[in-house]
């Protein structure tokens, strides 16, 4: 692995009684951006912070540049952490900000301030160099903050849900700001949030947690086009998850309702089986179709989403399928509730879940 690789080999964080990680094996290697991704509560901000050296593991080893740092104080790991709320110091400029570890290590004025110009400059807040955090919006301090944790030029810098402060403009800014930054430096981003778009936008390996494990690693395609369990599959969105019977390869998620499933996924025995479906994969019409027919429904409801329409699609008794229409599609011809629709999938689109 290159610079700024990372391991966690066996890590587990225990509070008094509670397991807050479970035993995490994982490979970041270095250069890349990776996002842990997870519902609140799950592990990403102690995962992080144990990396960071801010919170020791109670068990396993972190390793970085395959050098183990699972005992050293963070300011010996080679590692930055960037703070949710920024915690500039209010009454510091941006410039003294950024150049403040710099002068805690005795580095003369002005080396510092040379070093924390070219920082602001990188995060294009070079007119800012004079500011004060309260003189400068959200976006502003968050950028400073981001100079501020790159003055030591770390290998690795750790970020805690750095866009949830902002407001949807600024945060889709700034997660391209972030994404060019990080491929210009080239270093390893270890990225916490518990937004899905955020990490598919940015990571190049996803971390799925969730109860303080980790549920899957892949890059954004991987995860969106193959959620290995029900868990990822739900939390991503987009998919419908459907449990059944399955005997050969006849699938029964409602007693009026078979699936064929792709020979890939055949077993002999009767077993139970639990299967996604992406919403966006399964062709609606309010006619019957050539090929690939495979249900007919009763639309439930119609959510209009702007660039596609989700329509609720009641199929047996059990089984209701979400499905994502184009805008195009739907509006040359508008389903309504009550209306009838012929539901149809490729085999292929049917993944196997754990
Ligand atoms: N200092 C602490 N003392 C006791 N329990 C803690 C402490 N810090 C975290 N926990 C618990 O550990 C678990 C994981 O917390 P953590 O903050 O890592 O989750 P998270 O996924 O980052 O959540 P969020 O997105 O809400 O920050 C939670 O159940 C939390 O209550």
């Amino acid at each position: 692995m290159s610079k700024g690789s990372v391991e966690l080999i066996g890590v587990s964080k225990r509070y008094d009684e509670s397991l807050a990680v479970k035993e995490i094996n994982l490979k970041i290697p270095g250069g890349s951006y990776c996002c842990l991704l997870g519902p609140s509560g799950c592990g990403k901000s102690t995962t992080l912070r144990m990396i960071a050296g801010h919170e020791a593991a109670s068990d396993g080893d972190i390793l970085l540049n395959n050098r183990n740092v699972t005992d050293l104080p963070p300011r010996e790991r080679g590692t930055a952490l960037m703070f949710q709320n920024y915690a500039l110091f209010p009454h510091l400029n941006s410039l003294d900000n950024v150049a403040f570890s710099l002068k805690i290590s005795g580095v003369s004025k002005e080396e510092r301030h040379s070093r924390a110009r070219k920082m602001l400059d990188l995060v294009n807040m070079e007119r800012f160099a004079e500011a004060f955090p309260e003189q400068m919006s959200g976006g502003q301090q968050q950028r400073v903050a981001l100079a501020r944790a790159l003055i030591n030029e770390p290998e690795v810098i750790l970020l805690d849900e750095p866009l949830s402060a902002l407001d949807p403009f600024l945060r889709a800014r700034m997660r391209t700001e972030l994404k060019r930054i990080q491929q210009k430096l080239g270093i390893t981003f270890i990225h916490v949030t518990h937004s899905q778009e955020e990490a598919f936008a940015l990571s190049d390996q996803v971390v799925v947690m969730n109860h303080g494990h980790i549920e899957q690693v892949d890059t954004p395609v991987g995860i969106f086009t193959r959620p290995r369990t029900a868990f990822v599959a739900s939390f991503i969105g987009g998919h419908n998850i459907i449990s059944g019977k399955q005997q050969n390869n006849q699938f029964s998620p409602d007693k009026a309702v078979t699936i064929e499933l792709p020979q890939s996924l055949h077993s002999d025995a009767l077993q139970e089986r639990t299967v996604s479906l992406r919403c966006d994969r399964i062709r609606i019409a309010s006619q019957p179709f050539e090929g690939a027919l495979k249900a007919v429904a009763r639309i439930e409801e119609v959510e209009y989403l702007g660039s596609y329409i989700h329509l609720k699609c009641q199929v047996g008794e059990q089984l209701c399928l979400s499905v994502y229409q184009n805008d195009a599609d739907f509006l040359s011809h508008p389903f309504a509730p009550g209306d009838s629709a012929y539901l149809g999938w490729q085999n292929d689109q049917l993944n196997p879940l754990q």
